[in-house]
Parts: structure tokens; sequence; C-alpha cells
């Protein structure tokens, strides 16, 4: 089949489309209509790997490499599961061929070796001399390139590898159809990061790791193909922390970045398959859309790294500055503050006296029971809009920045440290901490994301947790911005949300705390 042939195959059995685009080229578009929740595709990334401390710098750091004649340092032992990426534990099987390859569980042994490792396993001398190499190579680039030489170099092997045999899995044979069609923007990438992936591709060369028919160039245009269309894994649990680097250009392909998007990719550590889930209802013809970014940045920082990255100005819907919520909040983040204002903005850190009756801005209570209330009842974000808009309008004038949003982040984890120290009241101020947070999460990112389910589940419990304290020293519940109703909408949020991203533990928790409420209230 030709490589045309098993994309349109691919395409067609997921019921999309691909169709032109005049100003992003290409984009996709779902042929039937989807339901929230519901998986768009699912697909065995060509490659990836755990993520290696000490590699993450920001691009373009001025940490120099190695010098590669120096003593070699104690080798820098693999501490992620090759297959799920998650922390290895004391006892990791290992692959009994090669030895190299190690696992969480045999579980994630035995799905690695069904799906790929069987293709890419050799005897222990070769492999161990493989990843020598690789490690060798490494310390000549710097920290923050590394994952791109890695990257690099398995996206050449498998690329080898279809080369030589027609034996491969269909799926492997898909992903290198589609990674020969992803766009590289060459010219577009800066001159110093040309340089970097010149350095790389010299190393790659020298190596006896490259094969006859790659030239430097051919490398320098993977890597830039690999810049612009790479994704990172995230542990499924929180979706926040990064576990890994992955490469699968049919995603990359086939779906275009919004700041609000219509669907989210997941890493699926038990079976390693990438899949992309409809975060909304998606009607047939509309084009399917994720995103490259993290929602929650505010818009002038969206803009510079979708400039920078992936070379587009993002014209969605809410960097377009339309008349809705959020982009009246966008404005808001992007205000440059003087410093004065910075100073009349910036909350003074949690109170010291917590028996003091916390408050919170109306705005924030408006803005989360509003999206929660909408969760309940499955209504859409744009109707939404105008519910939250009237709260919204106040934001001007309001005393809250991003700033201080970041700076309430803080006082969470602030806040979190304090509770193990066992003041009463602390749970309160938690519960208002994560609350400015449910707050900015519902309007930063599409109204089932699973982080706004999340962070609507861990509310609810720091709420269950200052009703229990608060019961037990007899103040009264109704001086606190605490409503046993707002904390079931919650748990009722964090569970509607979380059938998107197929989370089974957030139901069972939430249902616990539902089922403690209904108790509590009985009580009151
Ligand atoms: C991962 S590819 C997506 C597929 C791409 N549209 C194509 O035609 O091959 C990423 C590239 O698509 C384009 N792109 C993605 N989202 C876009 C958007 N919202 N607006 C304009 N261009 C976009 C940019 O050129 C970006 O570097």
């Amino acid at each position: 089949m030709t490589d045309s042939a098993l994309i349109s195959e691919f395409l067609a059995q997921n019921a999309l489309k691909i169709v032109e685009d005049a100003v992003k080229g290409q984009k996709t578009i779902a042929t039937r209509s989807i339901r929230r929740g519901d998986i768009v595709l699912s697909v065995h990334p060509l490659f990836g790997f755990p993520v290696r401390p000490g590699e993450e710098e920001e691009e373009g750091s001025a940490d120099a490499a190695e010098d590669p004649k120096a003593p070699a340092p104690v080798a820098q032992p693999e501490d992620r599961c090759t297959q799920c990426f998650q922390k290895l534990p004391q006892k990791r099987p290992r692959c009994s061929q090669c030895h190299r390859a190690q696992y969480c569980s045999i579980k994630c042994l035995n799905n690695h070796w069904k799906v790929r490792h069987y293709l890419e396993c050799s005897t222990s001398k070769t492999a161990v001399t493989q990843q020598q190499t690789v490690d060798q190579l490494a310390r000549r680039i710097k920290p923050a390139y590394r994952p791109y030489l890695r990257m690099a170099i398995g996206v050449v092997s498998y690329v080898e590898r279809a080369r030589k045999s027609k034996r491969l899995p269909e799926w492997m044979k898909l992903q290198i159809a589609a990674w020969d069609r992803l766009v590289s923007h060459k010219n577009d990438h800066p001159k110093y990061v040309i340089r970097q992936y010149s350095e790389i591709a010299d190393v790659i060369i020298s190596s006896d790791l490259a094969p006859q028919w790659l030239t430097k160039d051919d490398i320098v245009d993977y890597l830039c193909r690999f810049g612009c269309n790479n994704f990172a894994a995230f542990d499924s649990s929180d979706i926040v922390q990064m576990t890994g680097h992955l490469c699968s250009p049919v995603v990359s392909l086939l779906f275009n970045h919004s700041c609000l998007p219509n669907a989210l990719f997941i890493y699926s550590e038990a079976d390693g398959l990438q899949i992309v889930r409809a975060l909304d209802d998606i009607e047939e013809g509309e084009e399917i859309s994720i995103s490259y970014i993290d929602g929650l940045r505010p818009r002038c920082e969206r803009q510079t790294t979708l400039q920078e990255v992936y070379f587009f100005a993002c014209k969605c819907a809410r960097c377009a500055g339309d008349n809705t919520d959020r982009a009246r909040i966008d404005a808001m983040m992007d205000r440059k503050l003087n410093s004065d204002e910075k100073a009349k903005q910036m909350p003074h850190g949690l109170p010291t006296d917590f028996a003091q009756t916390p408050t919170i801005e109306p705005w924030v209570q408006y803005v989360v029971k509003s999206m929660l209330s909408c969760l309940n009842n499955g209504i859409a974000v744009s109707d939404m809009d105008k519910q939250v808009l009237g709260a919204v309008e106040n934001l001007e004038t309001c005393d809250l920045s991003f700033v201080a949003y970041r700076h309430w982040l803080e006082c969470q984890d602030d806040c979190l440290d304090r509770i193990s120290a066992g003041t009463d009241h602390m749970w309160v101020w938690a519960y208002v901490a994560s609350l400015y947070v449910l707050a900015f999460y519902s309007i930063s990112y599409p109204p089932f994301h699973p982080l706004v389910g999340r962070q609507s589940l861990q509310c609810a419990q720091l709420a269950w947790n200052a009703l229990q304290t608060l019961e037990s020293s007899s103040c009264a519940g109704g001086i606190l911005p605490l409503n046993i109703d707002l904390v079931k909408k919650m748990c009722l949020g964090a569970q509607i949300v979380h059938k998107v991203s197929g989370d089974p533990s957030v139901d069972k928790t939430s249902a616990k705390i539902m089922l403690l409420l209904e108790q509590l209230s009985e009580e009151f």
C-alpha cells in the first residue's frame, strides 16, 4: 500500500478527513458527529523515551556541552520505565535479552515487547554499546538539546528499518508515512537553533550510528520537523508532570492548534498509545483541534511561543480578542503592570490570623459557581459566557491580576505545607486558595478539560476537611464561604469532567465526598 493510501485508510477508519486551509496549510475535520469524551483516534507513537534528569533546561540556555574528553561521569541510571515513563520502583523487571530496557512491572514489559521491543531488541552486548554511544554523543550537546539528539537517532533507526524491511507493523508504516509529510519550517527557525541542529547533525554523522544514505541536511531537516511537531507525555493522573518525549507524526499531521481546543491528547501509559479524545461535542464537518501549549498562559506568552516554536500567529477565537469573557480575561492578564500597580495588586500572602473569616472576591465565587452549574447541566461554553460575563465585567477594576494568581498558586503550596502543622482553619484557607485556581482553570481551559475536573475535586476535598474541622471546633458553618451545595456541585463537576479523561478514581473519590456531605448536611 502506498503512503497516501495508508493515511487515507486510517482517516476513513476514524471518520476523519484532511482538507486544505488557506492559513493553516491543512486541517482535519470530523466526518461524523463526535460526543464529548469519545476517542477520536488512538495510535502508537513512532518513538518515545522518558525525561532524564538534567535534560529539561529551557531551549537556548547558555549551558555548555560537557568536554567529551573529560573522564565520563558516573552513568546516570535511567530512573523511569521504558514503556510508561513512570518512576521505577526498587524492584524493576528488565528485558531478559538486552538487559537494557527496564520496566516498572511485568505488564509494562510484556506490552512493550508485543508492540515494539521485539523489533528493536538486540543482544545485550550490542544494546549496551549502542546506548553507551548515544550517551557519549549526548555529552557533546547542550543539555536542553539532548532529547533532540535522542529523538533524531531514534527516528533515523525507524526510517532505516522501513527502508530495509517491508514487514513492519501497520502502525509503524503509517507513522513513517506521516513523518514524511510533516512541515519542517526549515527556513523559519532562528539561526541559533539551526546552528544547534547542525552541531547535532555533525555528531550523528561522525558516529557509527548513521546509515550511509543519511546526509547532514537530512538530519537538520529531521530536527526542524521534530522541533515544531513534538509532544510531551504527561503523567495521566495529573496531566501536569512531564514524563517523556513523544514523536507521533500522525497526530502532528492531523491536528492544528487552538487555545480553546475541542480535543486533547493523552499518553495512555498502560498500553503505550497516544489517545486523542473529544473535550466537547464536535459536529460533523467541524475542525478538530488540540492545544500545543498550556492554555493557562496569558495571551502574549501564548502568541510568542506559537510564533517562535510553531511559526504562526494564532487567530483562534480566544486569541482573536472577540468580546467574550475569555478575551477580556486575556486582556487583563496581558496588561503590563507598573511597580505601583504591582504592589497594590499583590495579595500580602496568607493572613496569619487564621481565626479570621476568609473572603473570596465575588468574581471568583461567581465564575466558579457559574462554571459548575454549567457543568452540571451540560451547558455549552458559549451559553455560559452570558452568565459569566456579568462577573467578568468587573474584572477590569478587580484587584486580582495574573501576577496575583501566580502568587496564589504559591500560597496554595504554602497552605498545604502549613496544613501538616495541624491548624484547623488552614483547611479553609487551602480551600480558598484552590478556589482561585479553579476560577482561573475554568476560564483558561475548555469546560470539560480534566484539569478543571481535578481542581474541582481538590476544592471539594479541601472544603470537606474544612467543614469537618470547623464542626469539631464548633464554628458556625454559615459564616464561611463554604456552602455544602457548592461543594456537592464540585464533586459532580469533577465526575462529569473526568468521564472525558476516563479516570475512574475521580468518580470514586467524589462519590465518597458526596456521601459524607449528605451526612454532614443532616447534622447542620
Ligand atoms: C503539527 S503541524 C499541523 C499540520 C499542518 N497544518 C500541516 O498542514 O501539515 C503544525 C503547523 O501547522 C500550522 N498551524 C497549526 N495550527 C495553526 C493555527 N491555529 N493557525 C495557523 N497555523 C497553524 C503551523 O504551520 C504549525 O507549525
